[in-house]
């Protein structure tokens, strides 16, 4: 980890907490963006732990607290499925937060996983490029996720992904899952104004604590890749996550 860009650790008492820390964290860059651009800009994150974020953020507590209209919905990373594959993380964002806060089609920015995955990849590369033309690809958000494998987005342990220095959108064949994946390489994630993971339950310990605690090992913990070009990455974890960070954690509990 970059020793000017350390992590921010938010870590609550239980999952609904650390849920709503994040929604509130979500909102402040929303409300942020559309103050100084008058959009904002995010890449969601897939997988399962978003899914409550996403139901959270489209619930009364939340939906008439952020300006939706004005959003533009990316995706981090995707599986290599159609849209309606219960894989699919476009789908999971769809159903949980995209169609029950009516966000219109032109906002949301999906991979076209019906081409192969490497010219899904480009096209997708483009489809960011011309969002932001004629400036840098700069998320207002990228959310992100971690696998009990230490990796993010679809940054997988030992795939050639992790050595780019490209910022822009790859296709990857990930061994472990058999399967092409389409991500953000790390450095077009670290281009964002605000990178925030979203961690939690036991089960994701050991890999928190490896990807924080450890020497930078980027091919066995991706997720160390994560270190953006201005500000922090925060981290928002449960205690559970949260669990083996020691004297770290407890320092730097909220
Ligand atoms: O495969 C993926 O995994 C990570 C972590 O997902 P989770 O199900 O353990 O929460 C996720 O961040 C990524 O977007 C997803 O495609």
């Amino acid at each position: 980890m970059e020793k000017n860009n350390l992590p921010e650790l938010h870590i609550a008492a239980s999952s609904e907490e650390v849920l709503r820390q994040m929604a509130e964290f979500f909102r402040d860059a929303a409300l942020r963006a559309v103050a100084a651009q008058d959009r904002f800009s995010v890449a969601l994150s897939g997988g399962n732990s978003p899914r409550k974020l996403f139901e959270l953020l489209a619930s009364a507590a939340y939906r008439d607290q952020l300006p939706w209209e004005k959003g533009a919905f990316f995706f981090g990373d995707e599986r290599n499925v159609p849209h309606d594959d219960p894989e699919s993380n476009y789908g999971m964002a769809k159903a949980a937060l995209l169609d029950p806060l009516g966000i219109k089609p032109e906002q949301v920015f999906a991979v076209n996983t019906a081409l192969p995955p490497e010219q899904a990849a480009e096209q997708y590369t483009q489809d960011i490029e011309q969002f932001f033309a004629p400036y840098t690809a700069r998320f207002d958000l990228v959310l992100l996720g971690l696998g009990d494998n230490s990796h993010t987005a679809s940054l997988f342990p030992h795939t050639p992904v992790l050595h780019t220095t490209e910022a822009n959108v790859q296709a990857v064949f990930v061994e472990e899952k058999q399967a092409y994946r389409i991500t953000f390489t790390a450095p077009l994630i670290n281009q964002a104004r605000a990178v925030a993971f979203l961690v939690y339950g036991g089960d994701k310990a050991l890999a928190v604590k490896r990807v924080l605690t450890e020497d930078r090992q980027i091919e066995e913990y991706p997720a160390q890749l994560i270190a953006p070009t201005s500000g922090n990455v925060h981290w928002f974890m449960d205690q559970a996550a949260a669990a083996e960070l020691g004297q770290l954690g407890a320092t730097t509990a909220d």
